[in-house]
């Protein structure tokens, strides 16, 4: 199947775009090789420490400096209901490396934050910083440099991003990330939805709220919903980084056991020992980036990754931006409706088909790039296929990969790319006078795709419920909330907003969100442009916006436009707030040096700067040894915006 056009234009373009940055990656890749095990490069009292904890015949193997040496790099913990499997697997990880001859070691931890349990919260201000804080993690985890290869144990928001940013830093490692699974389907998400909006408006109590939140999350595993991170797990499947359809097997199943053995052997050999060299930092190039945001687009995935993406390739010296994104979406069909594009859940989405249905529809669409390289080696249609239990021994099962199945199980949930719920992915960039932001319409009605309404400006998410509450919200209106960029506050989600717009959208209220912060990859109805670049303390116009203004947010247009006379809006001063509230509390005075440094959200909203050539100081965001303007840098940016 021909490539789409547009597919060929935008991969082109990035490639032309990244050429210095991912020239000077691949060349810190290349000298990061070296012949033979990494631990060969420690000196003896390095390597003797790196293996004085371990079993005789594992110790023995490390000592050799011959087989390979598997890092363990996880984001456990019991705060979220999608890492707390991940407590058994290090065992099980380092019984299935021996058994291939190599050793396996858990190398570091990282921080994992769960954003349902600080979304509305003070937490959430960390939330998008953890993300940059997990990829420090994996870093001091793999400076030991004791490994050939890595697992990154993983699913959530920021922690897949981050772990997966810390892996691209140290590229010339070979990467298996290892999915846990969804937790079994409870109330259904929408059910979730309804009680909540019925809260709000004061019709149930906290016990019955309680009771359905309860009842939808449930158990170990990832909530169902098609949010950031279930979005993850597609795009985890779709850069080739998982077994295939790995994704969304149920956790402590035996299918999800031989799985994880699977995934660790196979880590073991795509080593430079191991004889398949597949370092990550060749499966992540310009064109796996490319089909992770097709496979985003195509499924209705989360908004999050209009800044994870861009962090992710940007770590490996690629440099995608919003209008690369947009000029997908109007080509790449909506395959799916998963919660809160429609009413399925992620098991749902499985059983009728699943992420190799949609990765075998992309590419036969020409939507896919099929010449990449994942760990199973070359081409992408290997991953068009679904994991079973092999024929082995109780507990040894093995695993079998059977073709994904050429019809879908469920057309009101998975389609063909010749039959899609719309012909467009259903997130677009809208930009005007008030910067450029991004707007998911996959979850949102087409009557609810334009608004054209007066301000009400917010300082905080807080100021907007307690009107909310007051009463003072039953008209239409855009509600401006501001200094939510991540300079200002660390750009939490404000997705506890939603059932407050949804109320008033229901009761036929025209009602759009525009905000420098970040919405939830669960949020879905209310239109909303959220990621607003430059946030209102990076000057951005946000900051001339005043109460009454007459709001243009257009999904179908991509207009962003404060309708206000040219003289008039340039002649106002830009607002302020005291932000000291937002510098303090909840660790928040521990990232002050995150807000200082962190670029634009269309840049990813990263602490950590594009690769430059070796040799060269790091700059965040600098021109290059020659002096041309580093693609992806502020210089870049700017001349960008005023193009
Ligand atoms: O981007 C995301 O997917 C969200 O951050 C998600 O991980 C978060 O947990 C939501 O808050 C869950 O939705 P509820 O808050 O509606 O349960
Ligand atoms: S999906 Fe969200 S709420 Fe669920 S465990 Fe992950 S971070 Fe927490």
């Amino acid at each position: 199947m021909a490539l789409h056009p547009v597919l060929e234009t935008v991969t082109n373009r990035v490639i032309q775009r990244s050429k210095p940055s991912r020239g000077a990656y691949l060349a810190h890749l290349e000298a990061a090789r070296v012949k033979g095990p990494q631990r060969g490069t420690l000196a003896c009292t390095n390597l003797a420490h790196g293996f004085a904890a371990f079993p005789a015949n594992d110790k023995l193997a490390l000592k050799e400096i011959k087989k390979p040496s598997v890092a363990i790099v996880s984001a456990y913990n019991d705060m979220l209901s999608a890492h707390q499997p991940f407590e058994r697997f290090p065992e099980i990880i380092k019984q299935a490396v021996r058994e291939v001859g190599a050793v396996a070691q858990f190398a570091g931890g990282t921080p994992a934050m769960c954003d349902g349990v600080t979304q509305g919260q003070p937490g959430m201000e960390l939330s998008l910083f953890s993300r940059d804080a997990i990829a420090m993690a994996t870093a001091v985890a793999l400076s030991h440099n004791m490994f050939d290869a890595a697992l990154y144990l993983g699913v959530c928001d920021k922690i897949v991003p981050g772990l997966l940013i810390g892996a691209l830093h140290f590229g010339h490692l070979p990467a298996v990330f290892v999915p846990a699974g969804p937790m079994t389907t409870g109330l259904s998400n929408s059910e979730k939805a309804k009680i909540r909006q019925l809260y709000a408006q004061g019709k149930v109590g906290r016990a019955e709220l309680l009771e359905g939140e309860s009842q939808s999350y449930h158990s170990a595993g990832t909530c169902t919903f098609y949010g950031t991170a279930n979005s993850n797990q597609m795009l985890m499947e779709v850069m080739g980084l998982h077994l295939p359809g790995a994704a969304f097997i149920t956790p402590n199943t035996p299918l999800r056991d031989e799985l994880t053995k699977a995934a660790a052997q196979r880590a073991a050999v795509i080593t430079d020992q191991g004889g398949e060299y597949l370092p990550v930092g060749h499966v992540v190039d310009e064109k796996a980036i490319i089909n992770a945001i097709v496979a985003l687009l195509a499924t209705g995935g989360s908004t999050n990754h209009t800044l994870h993406l861009v962090a992710i390739a940007k770590a490996a010296g690629i440099v995608i931006d919003w209008n690369d994104f947009d000029e997908l979406s109007k080509v790449v069909p909506l395959l799916c409706r998963i919660y809160p594009n429609g009413e399925a859940d992620v098991n749902h989405f499985h059983a009728a088909g699943g992420t190799g249905f949609v990765i075998r529809e992309l590419l036969d669409a020409g939507l896919l790039h099929d010449d990449v390289t994942t760990i199973l080696g070359k081409g992408l249609r290997k991953h068009c296929a679904e994991p079973f239990l092999g024929q082995g021994a109780p507990g040894s099962e093995g695993v079998v990969f059977k073709d994904s199945p050429a019809e879908s199980a469920d057309e009101k949930v998975l389609r063909k790319h010749g039959n899609p719920f719309s012909a467009d992915g259903g997130m677009v960039l809208v930009q005007g006078n008030l910067g450029r932001a991004v707007m998911k319409v996959s979850a949102v009605k087409p009557q609810h795709r334009t608004v054209e309404a007066p301000a009400l400006v917010f300082n905080s998410q807080e100021d907007f419920m307690d009107a909310y509450k007051a009463g003072q919200l039953d008209r239409d209106f855009v509600a401006v909330i501001r200094f939510q960029g991540p300079r200002a506050n660390g750009m939490p989600e404000l997705h506890a907003l939603t059932p407050a717009l949804a109320n008033l959208q229901d009761a036929g209220r025209k009602v759009a969100l525009v905000t420098d912060g970040r919405m939830s990859g669960a949020s879905g109805k209310v239109p909303a442009a959220i990621h607003v670049s430059p946030e209102i303390l990076a000057g951005g116009p946000l900051g001339l916006v005043r109460d009454g203004d007459i709001i243009k947010v257009c999904a179908e247009t991509g207009t962003l436009e404060a309708l206000v006379e040219s003289k008039v809006w340039h002649a106002r001063a830009m607002a302020h707030a005291d932000m000291s509230v937002n510098q303090i509390g909840m660790g928040r005075e521990l990232f002050s040096m995150f807000r200082n440094s962190v670029c634009e959200a269309e840049k990813g909203a990263t602490t950590f700067p594009l690769p430059s050539p070796i040799g060269t100081t790091v700059g965040l965001h600098d021109k290059d040894p020659v002096g041309n303007t580093v693609p992806g840098s502020d210089e870049d940016f700017s001349t960008k915006k005023e193009a």
